[in-house]
């Protein structure tokens, strides 16, 4: 089986702030000062992991273990500390809930926005719009302010931007928790046709049944470590069991 991304002992260190700066004034004074005095965090740590071309691979773990941190470095949006990312294929926009939407834009806005960021050109987003505001089912509410949207309307918006193509790789970050169950189930159809296509698919979900469901396998993440990774109904299990 061919690898589609290789990650080799991935390490992300965030700089955390070690004291309470009340503003924007006082952090400049400080930092005139070398005043400035930060903690260094690490979200992720020494990670290493395959995906095999048409895997769906999971990842699961607590809240503040780096899932979403680890997406947005197979995403390419962050640069690891240290260790390597190969990613060979193209990938549909990180689909996080907003990520990437100008909320005081309408949603029709949006979508010609999001597309030509992702380097379609306008004429194509004119051509897929019609399919975008279907999939979506936002046809009322597509002259509307994304501001004014719900979070279940922004994921339905989101996730009929990015699968208007279809990516060798898709990278779903929470989104499907926050729609209705018949979105979901509307969402599983599309991802299930595109895995059928071929589709390497990477996803983020606290729904265990959802990640068992859907994935071929798993990874776990704990305050940043990998506890477990392998084939997902082991993975899932122990994750349950917590060991
Ligand atoms: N840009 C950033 N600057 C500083 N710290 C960050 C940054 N991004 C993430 N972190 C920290 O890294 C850790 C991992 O965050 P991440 O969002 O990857 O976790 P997660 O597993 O996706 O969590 P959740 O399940 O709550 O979505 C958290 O402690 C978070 O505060």
């Amino acid at each position: 089986m061919s690898k589609i991304i290789e990650a080799k002992n991935i390490t992300m260190t965030f700089n955390m702030s070690s004291e309470k700066i009340e503003s924007i004034k006082e952090y400049f004074v400080k930092m005139v000062k070398h005043q400035l005095f930060f903690e260094e965090f690490k979200a992720l740590n020494n990670i290493s992991f395959d995906v095999n071309r048409g895997d769906v691979f999971g990842i699961v773990g607590l809240n503040g273990s780096g899932k979403s941190t680890l997406l947005k470095i197979v995403s390419g949006i962050l640069k690891p500390t240290s260790g390597t990312i190969d990613v060979r294929g193209n990938i549909s926009p990180l689909i996080e809930l907003g990520a990437g939407f100008d909320f005081d834009l309408t949603a029709r806005e949006n979508v010609m926005l999001n597309g030509l960021v992702l380097g379609y050109t306008k004429e194509h987003m004119i051509e897929k719009m019609d399919e975008i505001i279907e999939f979506s089912e936002l046809q009322d509410f597509m002259d509307v302010a994304v501001k004014n949207y719900s979070s279940g309307m922004v994921a339905r918006l989101g996730f009929a931007i990015a699968t208007s193509v279809v990516p060798e790789i898709l990278i779903v970050d929470e989104i499907l928790s926050v729609g209705d169950f018949r979105f979901q189930e509307k969402c599983e159809e599309r991802m299930s046709k595109m895995m059928a296509g071929g589709t390497t698919v990477l996803i983020v979900s606290h729904s265990i049944a959802q990640i068992e469901r859907l994935c071929t396998h798993v990874m776990w993440l704990e305050k940043g470590n990998m506890v477990k990774i392998g084939e997902a109904k082991e993975v899932c299990e122990a994750y349950k069991k917590g060991n």
